[in-house]
């Protein structure tokens, strides 16, 4: 099989699509809202969604339309002034999407987001549920970087970072990142005339990075390096982007049936292998549930969620959202996930169904321990 076929498997095989489009695509090089491309890319999202695929946009542009809605010709530099404009630009952005989004029979929402909510795990766990129940709904998300109330310590700063991020929070198959250029080139096509096109390459490649400099044009903020690394953080979930340009007719359509068009970067590992390999390196353990050999007989062979009528006992002090193993009755671990309830509530929830949990807690956030998205068999 050759490169460009695994490619087009793969690209014809994304099941979960996140797609994100720059400031200077979305307000036409700042000159205000597309409302043409936007509702190409719209038309296309929903044609997606009706091949059962789901699909997340993540968009800037807000500080761009908010500039123009408030007759700023310059960029200022004081962060409150940016935040202003994000706001009065964001407002252009949902309604935007909104309409166009409608136009084709979907449903939107919007979502915005810090780096902060997606640091903390209570938060990071909240917000990756809301996703998949928006996914769920055929609803599609709309996300931007919740400019508002950022400051730099909290910032993602661009929108390739934030759809990398979003792209892990979901597990999604692929990340496809729309831009001005037709995609990676050996160096920046607009400084150097010879720069050569890179059609296929290895997400986390580091000679890609070498080849990507630095900012890109005055419009946007990430330029080209931001696009290679969020590639990189895409594939640490196992997720493969594409860079392409935001204007290339059917684009999203064409990618979906296998065509290469822009800049593939392959994700190395696979999601499950990814998943792994992530909860392994990045999450400390800060507790366990034992279950009964029902249900670790469910989790090994079948792949199942953890419910609360399958565990006899609880040990450590975690909050939901952090990392626990799941033992069976001789105490082996054979499982690791996220919990979705803390160890005091989990200690209540030992052996009683799910439908009990309101009752028992006063509120119910999942019916499951550990959802089966968040865990990974260890043996
Ligand atoms: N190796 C490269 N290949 C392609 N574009 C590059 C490269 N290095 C830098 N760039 C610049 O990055 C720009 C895209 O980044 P940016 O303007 O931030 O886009 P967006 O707003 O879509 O995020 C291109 O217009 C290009 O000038
Ligand atoms: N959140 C900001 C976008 C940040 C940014 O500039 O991103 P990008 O244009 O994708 O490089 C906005 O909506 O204006």
């Amino acid at each position: 099989m050759t490169e460009n076929k695994d490619g087009a498997v793969l690209l014809r095989e994304a099941r979960r699509i996140v797609v994100k489009v720059g400031s200077s695509l979305v307000t036409n090089e700042g000159r205000g809202l597309d409302e043409h491309a936007i509702g190409e890319w719209s038309r296309q999202l929903a044609a997606l969604a009706g091949q059962g695929r789901e699909v997340i946009m993540v968009s800037s542009g807000a500080i761009a339309e908010g500039m123009k809605r408030l007759g700023w010709v310059t960029r200022p530099q004081e962060l409150d002034k940016l935040q202003a404009a994000a706001a009065v630009g964001q407002m252009g952005l949902a309604q935007m999407y909104e309409t166009k989004l409608r136009e084709h029979g979907m449903g939107s929402a919007q979502v915005l987001l810090t780096h902060a909510d997606l640091a903390d795990r209570e938060r990071y766990l909240n917000a990756r549920s809301t996703l998949l129940t928006l996914l769920s709904l055929r609803v599609v998300p709309v996300i931007n970087e919740n400019d508002t109330v950022v400051n730099d310590e909290i910032k993602f700063g661009d929108n390739d970072t934030l759809g990398a991020l979003v792209a892990n929070l979901v597990e999604a198959d692929l990340l496809v990142i729309l831009t001005d250029q037709k995609g990676l080139y050996s160096a920046d096509p607009r400084k150097d005339p010879q720069a050569r096109f890179i059609q296929q390459a290895r997400a986390g490649d580091a000679a890609l990075e070498q080849m990507a400099g630095g900012a890109g044009s005055s419009i946007g903020k990430g330029g080209m390096i931001t696009k290679v690394l969020a590639a990189r953080r895409a594939a640490g979930s196992g997720a493969s982007t594409v860079i392409a340009w935001g204007r290339e007719t059917d684009c999203l359509l064409r990618l979906a049936q296998g065509e290469i068009i822009g800049t593939l970067l392959v994700a190395p590992d696979q999601k499950s292998q990814a998943r792994k390999r992530w909860m392994a390196d990045h999450l400390q353990l800060r507790g366990a549930v034992t279950v009964d050999a029902g249900a670790a007989a469910k989790l090994r062979a079948e792949g199942k969620s953890l419910l609360p009528i399958g565990m006899t006992a609880v040990e450590g002090d975690f909050s939901r959202g952090e990392v626990i193993a799941v033992r069976d009755p001789s105490g082996q671990e054979i499982a690791r996930g996220l919990a979705n309830y803390a160890a005091a509530e989990a200690r209540i929830l030992c052996r009683r169904p799910s439908a009990d949990i309101e009752k028992l807690l006063g509120y119910i956030a999942e019916p499951e321990m550990i959802h089966r998205t968040n865990l990974v068999v260890t043996r």
